[in-house]
């Protein structure tokens, strides 16, 4: 008898549709779920630690020679996803230094493909822990991801507040993939392991109710803002037009020299 699969996961709000089906499977199809940040999930995929992990979509795409696709699920948005902002006080050409939330990858990207042509030559990112005061503090401009973005809508700083995935979508009219599912290539998935993550977005749909009461108790943000994020602004199905916007992702990875080449998407079957 084989033992468990590791399969890493990130605790996010954003998460928690696909987390709680994905629990609930555990027992049934044999993996046991590890929680840390986007980043270490990476880290510990790529080390071997985590046979599969939801990861940042550029770490999928910088090591698509180790990994596979899982297909059906994802963290997405297309426009306004709310919690994907750089924060920014004064006008974008004057800003000389980046705070970056280390817990990020994909968004981190992100920013330097939208921002390359608009910030001054020369912008120094440093990577550190999100705390926007702080980060303000240190730094001209923060990029903050997950819960903690929807702290700093309504700042009384007088800070501009830019959403990266409306700005993705400007750019391209396509959807950005934040997230995605990724298998270490050596690691056999089973038939129910597939299975299970593909039904995980209506699973979650269908455990919606639960899941916003349960996360307006545990955050303290209000519930209606709560469904909306998770109904509207999220999207977990790696369908047609998510696989697009990878690839598009991809592309502009690769013309702006953040990816050496430009990997064929890869499923697990
Ligand atoms: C939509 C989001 O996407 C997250 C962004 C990530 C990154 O920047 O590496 C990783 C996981 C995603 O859940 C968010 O932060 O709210």
């Amino acid at each position: 008898m084989s033992s468990l699969l590791k399969f890493g996961f990130h605790d996010f709000l954003n998460a928690q549709p696909l987390l709680v089906p994905l629990q609930a499977a555990a027992p049934k199809v044999g993996w046991e779920l590890v929680r840390d940040v986007p980043a270490n999930l990476a880290d510990r995929l790529h080390a071997g630690e985590l046979d599969l992990a939801m990861i940042p979509s550029i770490e999928y795409l910088a090591h698509a020679d180790a990994y596979r696709l899982v297909p059906g699920a994802c963290i997405a948005s297309r426009g306004a996803v709310d919690t994907v902002l750089l924060v920014t006080r004064g006008p974008l050409e004057v800003v000389r230094t980046v705070a970056l939330d280390e817990r990020s990858r994909t968004s981190a990207t992100l920013l330097r493909i939208l921002f390359e042509d608009v910030f001054p030559p020369k912008v120094q990112y440093s990577r550190i822990h999100p705390d926007i005061t702080h980060m303000m503090r240190t730094c001209d401009a923060a990029l903050v991801i997950g819960d903690q973005g929807f702290a700093v809508h309504d700042n009384a700083e007088g800070w501009t507040v830019t959403d990266l995935s409306q700005r993705w979508l400007e750019l391209t009219g396509r959807a950005f993939v934040h997230a995605v599912v990724a298998v270490r290539r050596e690691a056999a998935l089973t038939p129910a392991m597939l299975k299970a993550v593909a039904d995980a977005p209506a699973q979650g749909r269908a455990l919606m109710d639960s899941i916003v009461r349960e996360q307006t108790k545990k955050t303290g943000l209000d519930a209606n803002g709560v469904r909306d994020y998770l109904e509207t602004k999220i999207i977990y199905t790696l369908g047609p037009g998510e696989v697009e916007g990878l690839e598009a992702f991809r592309d502009q990875c690769f013309q702006k020299k953040v990816l050496n080449m430009r990997p064929a998407l890869e499923f697990a079957e």
